[in-house]
């Protein structure tokens, strides 16, 4: 058993009738991480946060949860909260009803369980005492979280915690859930946002159809990708296309939905787009903007789970 992870997952295969749900997964999660969970729609995601949160067991394979081995009884082992599909709460209490009884149900004083801690936490305190039935999507996500943080949690486990959530309130989640992994709490959350995954996570795990197919660092995946495209704004636009046109390694994409004539988009490895700014230089030619059209995480998702689709 290694201390520093907060979730070691070996040879993982979790089948549902014929669907085979996760295949054979191994997952490394360090204490202190937040780790992002990313695939396709079916790729396996959730079940598998639900096996970290005791909901299902796994049909083969070892998991270690903080450090100890996870049994085959259906329930959250010590130290770990979260939500999968959505929190569960009751729609006819309110905000602080929802977690005094949660905090009850565990046998703790409502009123020392530090309900209006987490209310404040989350953003919820001016709408604590409102009935959850009347709260939107964003505002009981935020509560589901609440609940997870009454329980001070070293593992916390969320499902697609972005959705619903307006700009202001992702902005506050990713503020709660970085404090919590600063404090030495390990989160792992499933997103379908690349840049909420960007903002949040230092490591990422994508899955494909049930299958690992990436695990580790975010640096590591761009620094592992293939060509990506770039965008390039310049002072000489017909210069600078000519330009990246003779440099080796530079491939011009010529879409014509994207093209303004102005900017330039070409496919290249970071050593050949080094060089071609380089030359840029040399030229007089002066860079404005160099940005890439989609994201590393987002290109290498792509590619990674398209070659998986070809595979099947
Ligand atoms: N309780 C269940 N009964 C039958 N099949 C299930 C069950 N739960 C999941 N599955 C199947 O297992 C596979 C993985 O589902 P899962 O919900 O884990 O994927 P996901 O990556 O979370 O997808 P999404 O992004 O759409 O939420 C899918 O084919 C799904 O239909």
């Amino acid at each position: 058993m290694d201390a520093l992870l907060a979730v070691r997952a070996r040879g993982i295969t979790k089948c549902f009738g014929d669907v085979v749900a996760l295949d054979d997964v191994d997952l490394d999660v360090t204490q202190g991480q937040i780790h992002g969970l990313v695939g396709p729609n079916g790729a396996g995601k959730t079940t598998l946060l639900g096996l970290l949160l005791g909901l299902a067991v796994a049909d083969s394979g070892q998991l270690e949860i903080l450090g100890a081995p996870v049994g085959r009884v259906l329930a959250a082992a010590d130290g770990v909260a979260g939500f999968v599909d959505g929190p569960g709460l009751y729609p006819s209490l309110t905000a602080r009803q929802n977690l005094a009884a949660l905090a009850a149900l565990r046998g703790r004083d409502a009123r020392t369980a530090g309900v209006d801690d987490v209310l404040d936490q989350v953003g919820l305190t001016d709408v604590a005492d409102d009935r959850a039935r009347g709260f939107s999507l964003g505002m009981r996500q935020r509560l589901g979280l609440a609940a997870a943080l009454l329980t001070r949690p070293r593992l916390l486990v969320l499902d697609e915690p972005s959705n619903g959530l307006d700009p202001a309130g992702k902005k506050h989640v990713h503020g709660v859930l970085n404090r919590l992994a600063a404090d030495g709490t390990c989160v792992v959350l499933s997103s379908h946002r690349m840049d909420d995954l960007e903002a949040l996570c230092s490591d990422v795990t994508i899955l494909a159809t049930g299958r690992v197919v990436f695990s580790g660092p975010l640096g590591k995946l761009a620094a592992e990708n293939r060509e990506l495209e770039y965008r390039l704004l310049t002072s000489a636009p017909h210069a600078a296309r000519l330009l990246a046109a003779e440099t080796d390694g530079i491939h011009l994409v010529d879409d014509g939905a994207r093209r303004d004539g102005e900017r330039l988009v070409v496919r290249a490895l970071v050593p050949a787009l080094d060089e071609l700014v380089v030359r840029l230089v040399r030229a007089g030619i002066a860079l404005r903007e160099l940005a890439p059209v989609a994201s590393p995480l987002e290109a290498a998702f792509l590619a990674l789970t398209e070659q998986q689709e070809g595979v099947r």
